[in-house]
């Protein structure tokens, strides 16, 4: 049943909340009575410490799975990563802070919110052939040509002055995208092969092939397109599937057995996973023996320095003679796909080794420093999100009804809540903000018209190539000058015509990509979650065209004619685009009610939320107020050598968002760290 409660999709388990009443308050100053084995200093990735004294553990539940084979057999051949996923998970001994894994969050129910687990679903999936395929539409309809939908959104509207935001800055842009990749990434499926004699994973090759792999999921786009060539074909292979031989986790959602699930290879939490990484194997290669962040070590004359290089992922390029061209290596692969996006890492990076210095210069040993600036750092996530980026994104009334707003008068960890990945956000809702990228990457101290466009810029390791002055300043101060644009149906043709362009070839079209992965991930169609948001469904076009502000008139009428009259087959990100916005959203209402959702099992089905006073590690009162009044302008103005910034970095400066003084702001955002002690 599609419209199955939303609950009991989700794989919650109702009954957890009561328990936590009995978990003692952590948060007292004084925290003689902790218990020692707490402060056992070491790596997160060894459990230690919390006793649970519960017998209702996410070990009895698994272990059972693995009793049932034959573990070495069933291991045979596999990398350490993949056996470690086939541990049970036994959280009765979980540690006094985060897994790099983000496993045993939920002491009940070690899996969920866990790394390389399957993303939860408000809505049961909606395959072509009812368990596996993309979807395909109903009554016999066959769905448009996404490439098809792509250009008739598109019409013949460019990016302008006129199509930018009044208000919002793009810093905005890019800072949601930072937000996504801290909490979702969905891995391509990709084929395991020998390649020299070296074990490698490859994307098979989809287009002008014969030999296609069952993965594949290409955009053959139509003729008479308005850019590409006749016959194109856009590369893409489907998402990575859950599959019960790679992890003991369960899936986190009640569907059948055979029904294909994606996987979310970082963990859900807000947790600095795309800083730190996502698992032991990413996170410790990334740590220094002192507790700081590696740094780039040609790097170090610059004031905080630059992230380390990678020598596995070689997507990224140089057209500098005499550059490296190294993608980073960064707690996320997708770390370089942007130079601002590295910039946002690097921001968060040099804030962790602030902090850490300040412990080191106390004497602290590695973990010590380490996990304590892993903590605050998450912390600080957490309140930029909440307090800054989300009530301008979503507005005081759905701040409100979805109870996201911090401080939080009173906050409760549900662990009854399961706060895996929505699917539907990440593949749809959050994903209609590719609408607000610009042309251009704006560098402070030069005109945008010298700025490279952005399909240059993308995985391009040029502006960080010997730099005389600090690349991470000029890219967060030129994004706080920048206006982002506008949520609407143009988007830029850096992405729709260039992404991952070369000289020789032409790019891919990052929203045809978008409505072709929501089918590939089962997503429902719009009109069912404008039911499971409270809104009624559209009878008819003519019905949408009345709701919808005037000047889409005319494209719903080709959407029409596209979809064959058949409104329940429209896709999500189709529909919830062309929606008036709610009050004080920058979003319609369906938009605004998934990332509602989303960041509230976020915030309340996270046992480590930084305000939850039931964790042995639990920030005092004193510290908690201090963080909360932790900006974005403050991490920009403490992490580089900018001297004035806008109080509110995501809106535009003027009368009531005046430039400010850095050295004013970094002293009225001190942390007291002198006030961590354990
Ligand atoms: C700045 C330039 C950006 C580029 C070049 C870019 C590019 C991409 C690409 C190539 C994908 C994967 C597409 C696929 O194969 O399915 C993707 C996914 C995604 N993007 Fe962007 N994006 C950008 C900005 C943003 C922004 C601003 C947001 C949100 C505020 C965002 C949110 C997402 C989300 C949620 C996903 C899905 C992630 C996942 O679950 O794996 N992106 N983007």
């Amino acid at each position: 049943d599609p419209h199955t409660d939303i609950e009991t999709a989700t794989g919650d388990d109702p009954d957890l909340d009561k328990l936590e009443e009995d978990t003692p308050d952590f948060s007292a100053d004084d925290r003689s009575g902790m218990d020692r084995n707490w402060k056992l200093w070491v790596s997160p990735s060894r459990l230690t410490g919390f006793k649970l004294s519960s017998t209702t553990t996410s070990l009895e539940r698994y272990q059972q799975k693995l009793a049932d084979r034959d573990f070495a057999k069933a291991t045979a051949g596999m990398d350490d990563e993949t056996i470690f996923h086939l541990q049970p998970l036994d959280c009765r001994y979980s540690g006094p802070y985060r897994s790099f894994d983000g496993s045993c969050n939920n002491l009940y129910h070690g899996c969920w919110g866990r790394s390389d687990e399957t993303y939860g679903r408000m809505l049961s999936p909606e395959f072509g052939d009812g368990l596996d395929t993309p979807r395909k539409g109903r009554h016999g309809n066959r769905l448009p040509n996404v490439r098809l939908l792509s250009t008739l959104m598109q019409g013949n509207q460019i990016q302008s002055e006129k199509t930018a935001s009044k208000y919002f800055t793009d810093l905005n842009t890019h800072f949601g995208q930072f937000v996504a990749h801290e909490v979702s990434s969905a891995a391509p499926y990709s084929d395991k092969v020998v390649q020299n004699g070296k074990l490698v994973q490859v994307t098979p090759p989809c287009c002008y092939t014969t030999d296609k792999d069952t993965e594949c999921n290409e955009i053959l786009v139509p003729d008479n397109d308005v850019f590409y060539e006749k016959g194109h074909c856009i590369e893409l292979v489907r998402s990575k599937f859950y599959n019960s031989s790679e992890t003991a986790c369960p899936k986190n959602n009640a569907v059948p057995k055979d029904v294909r699930e994606q996987v979310n290879a970082v963990t859900a939490f807000i947790d600095g996973s795309l800083i730190y990484g996502s698992s032991k194997f990413k996170a410790e290669p990334l740590i220094d023996d002192d507790g700081t962040m590696l740094i780039d070590k040609n790097s170090k004359y610059i004031k905080g320095g630059l992230m380390p290089r990678s020598d596995e992922d070689g997507s990224c390029s140089s057209f500098y003679p005499g550059c490296d061209q190294r993608c980073f290596k960064a707690g996320d692969v997708r770390a370089s796909l942007t130079p601002i996006l590295g910039a946002l890492q690097t921001m968060f990076l040099r804030q962790h080794n602030i902090i850490a210095k300040a412990f080191i210069a106390r004497g602290w040993d590695k973990w010590q420093t380490f996990n304590v600036s892993r903590k605050i750092i998450g912390g600080m996530l957490q309140v930029v999100v909440y307090k800054e980026y989300l009530p301008l994104l979503l507005g005081p009334l759905a701040m409100r009804r979805f109870e996201l707003s911090v401080p939080t008068p009173r906050y409760v960890y549900r662990p009854s809540l399961n706060p895996s990945l929505l699917n539907a956000w990440a593949t749809a809702a959050c994903r209609v903000s590719h609408s607000n990228i610009a042309d251009k990457l704006k560098r402070e101290g030069l005109s945008l018209l010298k700025c490279p466009t952005l399909a240059y810029d993308i995985n391009n390791m040029d502006t960080f190539c010997k730099p005389d002055t600090d690349p991470i300043r000029a890219l967060l101060v030129g994004a706080c000058q920048q206006k982002m644009q506008d949520l609407n149906t143009v988007y830029s043709l850096q992405i729709t015509r260039y992404l991952f362009s070369t000289p020789y070839k032409p790019g891919k079209d990052l929203r045809a990509i978008d409505y072709h992965r929501a089918r590939d991930h089962g997503i429902r169609p719009y009109n069912e979650w404008r039911r499971s948001c409270g809104l009624k469904p559209f009878g008819s076009f003519e019905e949408m065209k009345r709701a919808s502000s005037k000047q889409y008139g005319p494209l719903i009428d080709k959407l029409k004619i596209a979809y064959r009259n058949d409104i329940d087959n429209v896709d999500f990100g189709v529909g919830a685009i062309l929606e008036p916005l709610a009050p004080g959203s920058t979003f319609g209402p369906t938009i605004t009610c998934l990332f509602g959702h989303q960041f509230h099992r976020l915030k309340y089905g996270d046992r480590f939320w930084f305000e939850n006073p039931k964790v042995p590690t639990a920030f005092t009162p004193q510290q908690l107020s201090r963080l909360q009044r932790v900006t974005l302008a403050g991490l920009i103005c403490a992490t580089t050598d900018v001297l004035r910034i806008q109080k509110n970095v995501l809106l535009v400066p003027g009368p009531n968002n005046p430039l400010v003084d850095c050295a004013t702001l970094v002293r009225e955002q001190d942390l007291n760290l002198a006030s961590y002690h354990y």
